[in-house]
C-alpha cells in the first residue's frame, strides 16, 4: 500500500448526483500532485473527501495504511495531519499575522508553539508583517499566511483548493515559485486543485484528469502531455487545432513550421497578435473550418498574408473526444 491510498471513492449529493464515481488513486510520500478537470467534475469534493470532511457512499481514503474517518464516524471532523487551504483563505481579520499562524498551536507547549512561529515566518518570509492584520496585506501575502497556518501543525499532507486563484499572475508565480522550494525543503506531500495548466506546471509534477466524477487520467505531467489521449485531457495544456476531414486528428501550435512558399496546408492570417516571446497568428484554414492557432517565433508575417504549414507525421495527435 502507498502512502496515501484512495480506493473506490463515491460521493453520490441529494441521493442522484454522482459527484465522484468509484475513483482510485494511489500519492507516495513527499509527491506534488495537481487535480485538474472541468467544473463540476468532482475536485473539491476529492479534497474534501482525502480530508476527511465529508461522509463518502463508497470507498475509503487510508494515510499510511490508516482509515480517514469521515465527519460521522469522529467526533471533531478533519485531522491535523492533513490540512486544507481554500480560495477563500479563512483568516481571522481582527488577528494579527503571528496570531493567524499560530492560532492552531494554542494547545501546544508554549515554547513549542514559539519555536514554530519563528521558524514559519522566517521561511514563508513574514517576519517584517509578523503585527500587521489580513487586510494591510496584499492577497499573495493573504495566502502565504493562509499556507503557513496551514503548516503549523506540522501535517502530512496539504490539500490546496484553488488558493491562488485570485492573485494576478504576476503575484502567482513569484508566490508559487517560493512555495516550490518551501515544499521541497519540507518534504511534504501536496495535493492541489486547480484550473490552471500553469499552476499545476509549476508546483507539482504528477496530474490526475477528472472528468464527471471519474479519474480520467493520473501520472506524470510530461507523460500525460505527451500522450493525453483525449481531446479533453490535452485541452488544458493549452489550444488544438483539429486537421480539416480528421476529426480524431490534432496539431498543437507549437508542432506546426510555416513557409510562405510551400507547405502541406494553406491558410490565410485573420489575426496577429504580440506575445512577448512570440506572435499568436490565428489562420484561416478552409471557408468551413475553424481558425487554427499558430506560434510564429520571427515576427516576419502580417494579417492578411498568405502561409503554407507544415508539420512531422509524429507530431499529429490521435485523440478521442473524451
Ligand atoms: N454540498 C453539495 N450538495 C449538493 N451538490 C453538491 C455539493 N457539493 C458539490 N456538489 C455537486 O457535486 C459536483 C462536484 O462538485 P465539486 O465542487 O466537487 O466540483 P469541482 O470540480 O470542484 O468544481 P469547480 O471547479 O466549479 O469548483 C457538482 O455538480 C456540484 O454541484
Amino acid at each position: 500500500m502507498s502512502y496515501l491510498n484512495i480506493e473506490g471513492l463515491t460521493k453520490i449529493f441529494d441521493g442522484e448526483l454522482k459527484a465522484l464515481d468509484s475513483l482510485s488513486l494511489s500519492i507516495n510520500k513527499a509527491e506534488r500532485w495537481s487535480i485538474i478537470g472541468s467544473s463540476g467534475s468532482g475536485k473539491s469534493t476529492l479534497l474534501k473527501l482525502i480530508a476527511g470532511m465529508e461522509v463518502q457512499n463508497e470507498g475509503q481514503v487510508y494515510l499510511e495504511g490508516e482509515k480517514i474517518l469521515n465527519p460521522e464516524q469522529k467526533l471533531v471532523a478533519g485531522y491535523d495531519e492533513l490540512q486544507l487551504v481554500k480560495q477563500d483563505n479563512g483568516l481571522f481579520p481582527l488577528s494579527t499575522v503571528a496570531e493567524n499562524i499560530s492560532r492552531p498551536l494554542l494547545q501546544y507547549d508554549k515554547a513549542y508553539a514559539k519555536e514554530r512561529l519563528e521558524a514559519l515566518l522566517q521561511v514563508f518570509g513574514l517576519v517584517e508583517k509578523r503585527d500587521s492584520y489580513p487586510r494591510q496585506l496584499s492577497g499573495g501575502q493573504q495566502q502565504k499566511v493562509a499556507i503557513a497556518r496551514a503548516l503549523s501543525l506540522e501535517p502530512q499532507v496539504l490539500l490546496l483548493d484553488e488558493p491562488f486563484s485570485s492573485l494576478d499572475s504576476l503575484q502567482k508565480r513569484g508566490l508559487l515559485d517560493e512555495l516550490n522550494l518551501i515544499f521541497k525543503e519540507l518534504e511534504i506531500t501536496v495535493i492541489m486543485v486547480t484550473h490552471d495548466i500553469q499552476d499545476a506546471l509549476l508546483l507539482t509534477e504528477n496530474l490526475c484528469v477528472l472528468s464527471e466524477g471519474k479519474l480520467l487520467r493520473q501520472g506524470k505531467v510530461k507523460d500525460i502531455y505527451k500522450n493525453p489521449q483525449t481531446a479533453y485531457v490535452a485541452g488544458f495544456f493549452g489550444p488544438l487545432n483539429r486537421l480539416p476531414g480528421k476529426p480524431n486528428l490534432y496539431l498543437r501550435p507549437s508542432s506546426i513550421k510555416h513557409s510562405t512558399s510551400a507547405g502541406m496546408l494553406k491558410g490565410s492570417i485573420l489575426l496577429k497578435r504580440y506575445f512577448p516571446e512570440y506572435d499568436l497568428l490565428t489562420v484561416k484554414v478552409s471557408e468551413e473550418h475553424p481558425a487554427w492557432q499558430l506560434i510564429r517565433y520571427e515576427r516576419d508575417l502580417s494579417e492578411g498574408q498568405t502561409i503554407f504549414m507544415n508539420w512531422e507525421e509524429e507530431d499529429v495527435l490521435a485523440l478521442e473526444e473524451k
